[in-house]
């Protein structure tokens, strides 16, 4: 069994850590992705440096600093000589080493991991490097003896399938009791040549599960993981065995389906790659200390995987994907600060040893394995034994050092902005966006008409008429002076950067905000408890209850409301009444990226609450307010 023991140093000395280095490619500019040649929104400084136009103030513009910036001219040698291998040398002494491209969908995760013909990616070029170095240590005759052999997966729909033998159904992960991750079943094919993996590698990469979206023709459905295993072996005395594993992983992208027209399965698909992008995020977070102490390695089958090269024992490198688009913009955005708070995970490697029975070395030299008399490789693929002993997941205990801090744009965390953001770009159907459009309209004609009725009313009171109390302007559907609807309300001019997806979640605010402020005659009997029942549409918000409160009381709870919406963290959040755990993530999710709410009512912005949920909201949170 593989032990672990420090990275070739005595056990004493001080413990060796090697952090997640954090470089960044920019795709080229591609013209037909932006109709409106707005020109690239993101623009290298210098190689470790980028800039990104500030959606919240158009003068400014962000920098990030990583570990490497590759631009858009950089080539794939380049990409491979700077930022991945570096890496490689560490699989020979029995640690682990994993390279993960990450980023929005049609970035070039595939065109880096992968490339062409013409342009191979990372993943041959760091096969055939293994090979180099594995062939230059063999060269010196050292006494150790090396093995290479390959696996392949990929992880569709939180399934994990075998791509080097597709019939195979989904396949379990295991842990063993050294926090090795296991795959039983998973086929591991012996290499003698770097040849040898390309006859293997280029037909089980057509297994791979991709499929064409509005934006890009060949999009991976799937997360595949190519795991190459050099197991070197001690021929002399002290007999030993050392196995060191490089996982080469390329991502699905993280798919906002307003731009890539998901629908159907392609939805389901993307519902599962976001998830799994998303608990990546999370994973990010806890290892970086900001959700406390468990990191959810097992929430998805990713994290599960990625577990040992992700704040473990691993010395990884991973290779954000962006696009300079402005169509990409929020995409890009989100991709930079989930980098730069990855880059500042610790990692401490460690070599994978086994000490070898002198009868056991001999006998079971990997290259002989399953033929007895030849020295030749194995040819026959072999599975993973059944090692299922699990344990609890746990925080490494470097993962917390934080060395860099990144010139993030905000403090929020990921996963906040990563709930908003999905929310926002994926929770709108397109029945339901054509429904809120309609919406929209119908509410601005009855805004219009209660304008009229308004100045008339008016009209009336100054020529003496009698005068206007506001439960009567209720009464009669007229707005009151001073609760103007919030789609009358000037813009706040906030962003000037304004993707498609932001211009249209306006759209289907404004039809809600709209909504609640109509009040139809037949829904005043409208109960006002404080539940979170049955939606009803647009109905008015205010019932009785309000009109017997002493207003200057009411102005300070509500005062008090929107200060914690403003400013209170997610504990204070979820202290305000009908508010969860979501809620609040939506709440500081939407502060995150539209800025300070400027009334409370600004809430039925958020997806979810309707106008009746916010009435009960408002309710409950003013009435606590008041009793405290
Ligand atoms: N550095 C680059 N140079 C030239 N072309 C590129 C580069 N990066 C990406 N492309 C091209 O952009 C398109 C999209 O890239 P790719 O398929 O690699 O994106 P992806 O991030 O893997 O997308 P998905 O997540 O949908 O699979 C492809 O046509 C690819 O050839």
């Amino acid at each position: 069994m593989a032990q672990r023991v420090g990275a070739g140093e005595p056990a004493a000395g001080p413990k060796r850590t090697s952090r997640v280095r954090v470089a960044v490619r920019l795709r080229p500019y591609m013209d037909k992705q932006d109709d409106k040649g707005e020109g690239p929104c993101v623009r290298g400084l210098d190689s470790h440096r980028l800039e990104i136009v500030n959606w919240r103030n158009a003068t400014e513009t962000l920098h990030y600093d990583f570990d490497m910036f590759h631009d858009e001219k950089s080539t794939q040698k380049e990409v491979f000589v700077e930022s991945v291998k570096p890496v490689l040398p560490h699989i020979l002494n029995g640690q682990n080493a994993s390279v993960f491209a990450y980023g929005p969908t049609g970035a070039g995760k595939t065109h880096t991991m992968l490339g062409s013909q013409e342009q191979p990616g990372m993943i041959p070029r760091a096969v055939r490097e293994v090979f180099h170095l594995v062939r230059a240590q063999e060269a010196k005759e050292d006494g150790w003896e090396y093995a290479i052999s390959m696996s392949y997966l990929e992880i569709y729909n939180e399934k994990v399938l075998d791509l080097l033998c597709p019939s195979t159904q989904d396949l379990p992960i295991r842990e063993d009791k050294d926090h090795n991750i296991l795959i039983p079943g998973l086929t591991t094919t012996p290499l003698a040549s770097f040849s040898e993996f390309d006859t293997q590698f280029i037909p089980a990469s057509l297994n791979r599960t991709t499929a064409s979206t509005k934006l890009n023709q060949r999009s991976s459905r799937s997360h595949a993981i190519l795991l190459i295993k050099v197991v070197r072996t001690r021929r002399v005395h002290p007999h030993r065995q050392q196995t060191g594993k490089l996982y080469l992983v390329d991502l699905a992208g993280s798919e906002d389906n307003r731009r890539t027209g998901n629908q159907g399965i392609r939805l389901k698909e993307s519902g599962a790659i976001n998830l799994s992008l998303f608990t990546l995020s999370k994973v990010v977070d806890a290892l970086n200390g900001a959700a406390g102490g468990r990191v959810p390695y097992r929430d998805s089958k990713l994290t599960r995987l990625l577990q040992d090269s992700l704040g473990g024992s691993a010395h990884s490198v991973m290779i954000t994907n962006v696009a300079p688009e402005y169509s990409y913009y929020f995409d890009t955005f989100t991709a930079l600060n989930f980098a730069a708070k990855s880059k500042q995970i610790v990692n401490r490697p460690f070599v994978r040893e086994t000490l070898l029975q002198p009868s056991i070395a001999v006998s079971k030299r990997p290259r002989d394995q399953g033929s007895s008399s030849s020295s030749e490789p194995q040819r026959k693929r072999t599975r993973e034994g059944k090692e299922s002993k699990t344990d609890p997941d746990r925080v490494p205990s470097s993962s917390t050092s934080c060395s860099t801090q990144p010139q993030s744009p905000s403090d929020g965390t990921v996963l906040d902005r990563l709930l908003a953001l999905e929310k926002m770009l994926m929770g709108t159907p397109e029945k339901e966006r054509l429904h809120l459009l309609k919406t929209v309209a119908q509410s601005r004609k009855e805004i219009e008409e209660l304008k009229a009725k308004q100045k008339e009313l008016e009209t009336k009171a100054k020529q003496g008429g009698s005068a206007l109390r506001e439960d009567s302007l209720f009464k009669t559907n007229v707005l009151p002076l001073h609760r103007k609807p919030s789609c009358a309300r000037p813009k706040k001019q906030q962003a000037v950067v304004s993707p498609l997806q932001v211009s249209q979640v306006h759209i289907q605010q404004g039809a809600l905000v709209c909504k609640s402020y109509i009040a139809p005659d037949k829904k005043k009997k409208e109960q006002s408890e404080i539940s979170e029942g049955k939606e009803n549409g647009g109905v008015d918000v205010h019932t009785d209850w309000e009109s017997h409160m002493d207003a200057s009381l009411m102005e300070k709870s509500r005062e008090k409301i929107l200060s914690t919406l403003n400013g209170g963290s997610l504990k204070e959040l979820k202290g305000l009444q009908l508010i969860g755990d979501k809620k609040a993530k939506l709440i500081m999710g939407w502060r995150e990226i539209h800025g300070a709410f400027t009334q409370v009512e600004d809430l039925k912005k958020l997806e979810g609450i309707t106008a009746k949920r916010f009435s009960s909201f408002f309710k409950a949170n003013i009435l606590s307010s008041i009793g405290k």
